[in-house]
């Protein structure tokens, strides 16, 4: 059998309330033992070892859990004893947190992401069947050097494209420019795609090498906006902004004077599109050249930041980080 570790975050998977019929609870409640022994039928798949990294609910994700996780992963992966990984995480920010351990986790073995949008005490909680497909995932040999993997609700998604598109409902995950690549019926498993921006063992990033993550703040656009929450990032001392712009990426006009104050301080400026889907195109509306921002191509702010983050431990440069954004 196969041995498949499996980490634990937090999130609604690990939730728990009072009633299964009411929808409050809190989540990050139970511990991984008690996580996994709601499935005990993946113990038939694999050899599994449980290990607790955090216990959050993930709208409390920080730099540490990321740094921690990556790491740990890192160094499981390596080992001959271990033959993929399987992360339980918090479905608010399991696209940024996926697409971290994309970037940063040097191995061609699978590692796969999954939650849940019910707690374990909710009626028809989705989160044992959501364990067992991605276990299901994670041991089979097609999941091998296709980067980080999502799965939820029988679909198999790409760290780099998945995002949370519903607040509760439990088909919450869809990948918006690309589609899923698989789907896992009942442990079924099948894929249709494989990714082909460079991710994982192809990555530039050596967790190893990083023990901080710069500032990076996201600024999301509207009507009527104004200069003060960039002029607040700069005072912060960001070192990257991220602008969630209006359609293709385009900042108010008084936010753009602003940001292009800011980029002439030294904070690296990156447009991406408030919209959810599509790319942030170089030489739309906005003279780029002319401000010195860069395009994210067709990440969503929450990823363009994890990129601008680890882009930022290695260059300030401009050219090379909006070359990021075409290679990642
Ligand atoms: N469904 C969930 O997991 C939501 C929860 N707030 C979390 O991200 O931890």
């Amino acid at each position: 059998k196969p041995n498949i570790a499996i980490l634990a975050t937090g999130g609604t998977i690990a939730g728990s309330g009072e009633s299964s019929v009411k929808s409050a609870y809190s989540a990050g409640a139970v511990t991984v033992d008690k996580l996994l022994s709601a499935v005990p039928s993946i113990n038939e798949m694999a050899n599994i070892k449980g290990e607790q990294i955090s216990n959050i609910g993930s709208q409390e994700m920080n730099n540490e859990v990321w740094l921690k996780l990556a790491k740990r992963v890192n160094e499981l992966l390596k080992r001959d004893d271990v033959d993929g990984v399987v992360i339980t995480h918090g479905t608010d920010t399991m696209e940024a947190t996926s697409y971290f351990l994309d970037l940063t986790v040097k191995s061609k073995k699978p590692i796969v992401f999954v939650g849940a949008m019910r707690s374990g005490s909710s009626m028809s909680a989705d989160g044992p069947m959501n364990i067992y497909n991605a276990v299901s995932v994670a041991i089979n040999k097609e999941s091998n050097e296709k980067g980080v993997l999502v799965v939820m609700n029988d679909e198999i998604h790409s760290a780099r494209e998945v995002t949370k598109y519903n607040t509760s409902a439990v088909n919450a995950f869809v990948s918006p420019n690309t589609g899923k690549i698989g789907t896992v019926y009942y442990g079924d498993v099948h894929f249709y795609m494989t990714p082909i921006r460079k991710h994982t063992y192809q990555s530039e990033f050596d967790i190893e090498k990083i023990n901080s993550l710069p500032k990076v703040e996201i600024l999301y656009a509207h009507a009527n906006d104004s200069e003060i929450f960039v002029n607040a990032a700069v005072k912060a001392g960001a070192k990257g902004i991220i602008h969630a712009g209006m359609g293709n990426g385009n900042p108010y006009p008084t936010t753009q004077e602003a940001l292009g104050e800011a980029v002439k301080k030294g904070i690296v400026v990156a447009r991406t599109s408030r919209v959810g889907s599509g790319r942030t195109n170089l030489h739309g509306e906005v003279d780029d050249e002319k401000y010195g921002f860069i395009a994210t191509d067709n990440l969503n702010a929450q990823k363009a930041r994890v990129l601008l983050m680890l882009g930022l431990t290695k260059t300030q440069d401009k050219k090379a980080l909006q070359d990021m954004f075409f290679k990642y």
